[in-house]
Order: structure tokens, then C-alpha cells, then sequence
């Protein structure tokens, strides 16, 4: 996935400079194959892998680097480095994919009933199971195409307890991640934001390079979406009232019509039993300003209580 992304952002910059000669250095991402808790100690899913790139971006190995801006951490200091893209976004919505054999039929009619559903985000998992009380959500490991091979595979997940649960009959994933590794086929439901807000940022990547490089910074300032841009400076917002210290499940999504913005945002707690959600409407060129008053609202209609009351979460918090 982390390939087709940074692929799409070397085609974006050859097509605003022909001339220009863009390489693609991969990481060994660790975050990627091995996502245990070690990794994400270190502040966030793949937190290690992502010190080193932006350790190679100050020392001018590397001119920029891509980021799922879900996966960039709300309140996180990152001295010297800017974001100075972000890409059109694509479908912000998580999906649902089926073990094969399995229809959607059967899975309405049960309402989730008898099926184990798997998914890698407190936050999915916490719209799940409000939205299926009956289903069994799995916490379910591993790059996106792992995760799919897993499921068709009918893979047991195992616990940190050594106990092993599963085979999962389902997943809920980013359409925009399976979009990325070609899996796209295999959604048979997207979930409106209604049914379940997505984490914010979702959908966007996201290029950072060192703030003081005006050269790669002229450069990307070409392949910006300045949607985009004002969608995640309002969603991103939420986080940072929120204080990012927020180990629930939150979620933000901002949407653009008829030059004002639409921010919808909502605190869950991983049970599925408390949901706190907040919608304004505000004009398009002061994002900052609508995302502050919806965490604003969030915290007023009870979210710090939630927020308090949820244990600490190692895994990924926003996605
Ligand atoms: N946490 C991993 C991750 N980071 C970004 C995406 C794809 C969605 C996006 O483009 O934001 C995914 C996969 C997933 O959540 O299923």
C-alpha cells in the first residue's frame, strides 16, 4: 500500500515537471510486516520506521516522504518538517470485505449474528459493535493485504494472552487502502459516514519534506489539493483540542459544498455503548476555526468523560 502511494506521488510530481528525476527509496518497514506492540511504543504505528525516514530527510538523504495523514500523529512535535502536500483525497469511507463463499444476504439477514468480524482499529471496532451488537469483532493484525490473505485463508488470530481466536468471516478496511493494493473487488458494503465516520484524515496522503527546503517545497506546492488541505486542517483540529492524549476511538470527517465546509466528528468509547457526535457548518477558509468548535462541542457534550474513562490503548489510536 505505502508503494502505490508514494508511486502516485512520484506520478503527480513528473507530471507537473517532466523534467524532473524522482526516485523511490523503500524502507525496510518494519511497521508494515511486524506490527506488534514493539513498534508502536515508540509513539504510533510504525513510530521506529518513521524516526528513520525523518532522520534521512534532515541529514538530505531523502527530499520528502509520504505519510498516510491518518497515521500522522495529532499532537506530535516534528521540528524542521512541514507537510507541503496533500494528494486529492480518495474515498475517506471503511468497507466491508467477505470471507469467499459468504454472501451479503446472509450477513444482513443475520444483522451479524453467529459472525466474527476482524478489523485493526479501536475505532472500527467501536462502530461494530454498535452497529452489530451480535457480532464477535476480532482484533485483526497485519498489512492490508496480509489481513486479506489472513481472512481468505481462514487464519486463527493470536492473542497476546498466547490464546488464538478466529477464523474472522469478515473485515472492515479503508476502501482507499484496498483501492491501493487492488482488492477493490472484493468490498461488498461501504459504510456511509453515517453508519461509521471515518478516522480523520483518512484517504489522504500526505508529503513531508524539510520546512527550510524551499526547492522541494516549490516543487510539492505544485501537486497540493487545497480541498484536501482544508479538509484535514479541520478534521486535524478535533485531534489537537482533544490533546491527542485521547486513547478513544475518535472520529472526523469534513466535506466541501457550495464553498462552506461540513465537520462532522465523534468520540466513541471502545464498548460501543457511549457515542458522542458533532456537526457544524462553517465557511470554507477557516477550518481551523470549525474544527476547534466542534472539539469544543465534543468536550461539552461529555467526550472528556469518555476519554477519561477508557484505558490506554497501545495499538493505533486514530485509524
Ligand atoms: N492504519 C493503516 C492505514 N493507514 C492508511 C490506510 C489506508 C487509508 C488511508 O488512505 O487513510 C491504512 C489501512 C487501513 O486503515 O485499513
Amino acid at each position: 500500500m505505502a508503494l502505490a502511494q508514494t508511486e502516485g506521488i512520484a506520478q503527480l510530481l513528473r507530471a507537473a515537471d517532466p523534467a524532473l528525476y524522482v526516485e523511490i527509496v523503500k524502507f525496510e518497514t518494519r511497521g508494515d510486516q511486524d506490527q506488534t506492540s514493539k513498534l508502536l511504543r515508540h509513539g504510533g504505528k510504525g513510530g521506529a520506521f518513521v524516526a528513520e525516514i525523518r532522520e534521512a530527510m534532515r541529514g538530505g538523504e531523502l527530499q520528502a516522504a509520504m505519510h498516510s495523514l491518518k497515521d500522522v500523529p495529532g499532537n506530535e512535535e516534528t521540528p524542521g518538517l512541514i507537510i507541503a502536500a496533500t494528494l486529492p483525497r480518495d474515498p475517506a469511507n471503511d468497507a466491508l470485505v467477505l470471507r469467499p463463499g459468504l454472501s451479503l444476504d446472509a450477513f444482513r439477514a443475520s444483522k451479524g449474528k453467529g459472525f466474527k468480524i476482524g478489523t485493526n482499529a479501536v475505532r472500527r471496532a467501536a462502530y461494530l459493535r454498535r452497529l452489530f451488537p451480535e457480532a464477535t469483532v476480532i482484533h485483526f493484525r497485519g498489512a492490508a493485504d496480509t489481513r486479506v490473505a489472513k481472512l481468505d485463508r481462514g487464519d486463527k488470530q493470536r492473542l497476546p494472552d498466547g490464546g488464538e481466536v478466529g477464523p474472522a468471516d469478515a473485515l472492515v478496511m479503508a476502501r482507499s487502502g484496498l483501492e491501493r493494493i487492488g482488492m477493490a473487488s472484493r468490498i461488498v458494503h461501504d459504510f456511509s459516514a453515517r453508519e461509521m465516520l471515518p478516522a480523520v484524515g483518512q484517504g489522504i496522503v500526505a508529503v513531508e519534506c524539510v520546512e527550510k527546503d524551499w526547492v522541494t517545497r516549490g516543487r510539492l506546492a505544485k501537486i497540493e489539493d487545497a480541498s484536501s488541505r482544508l479538509c484535514a486542517e479541520a478534521e486535524r483540529e478535533v485531534l489537537w483540542v482533544l490533546n491527542g492524549h485521547c486513547n478513544s476511538p475518535i472520529a472526523g470527517h469534513a466535506t466541501l459544498a457550495n464553498n462552506e465546509m461540513t465537520l462532522t466528528a465523534a468520540v466513541l468509547d471502545e464498548a460501543g455503548d457511549r457515542f458522542i457526535e458533532v456537526s457544524r457548518t462553517g465557511a470554507v477558509d477557516r477550518p481551523r476555526e470549525l474544527g476547534r468548535a466542534v472539539g469544543l462541542d465534543l468536550l461539552d457534550k461529555g467526550a472528556a468523560e469518555i476519554i477519561a474513562r477508557t484505558r490506554p490503548q497501545e495499538d493505533s489510536l486514530l485509524s
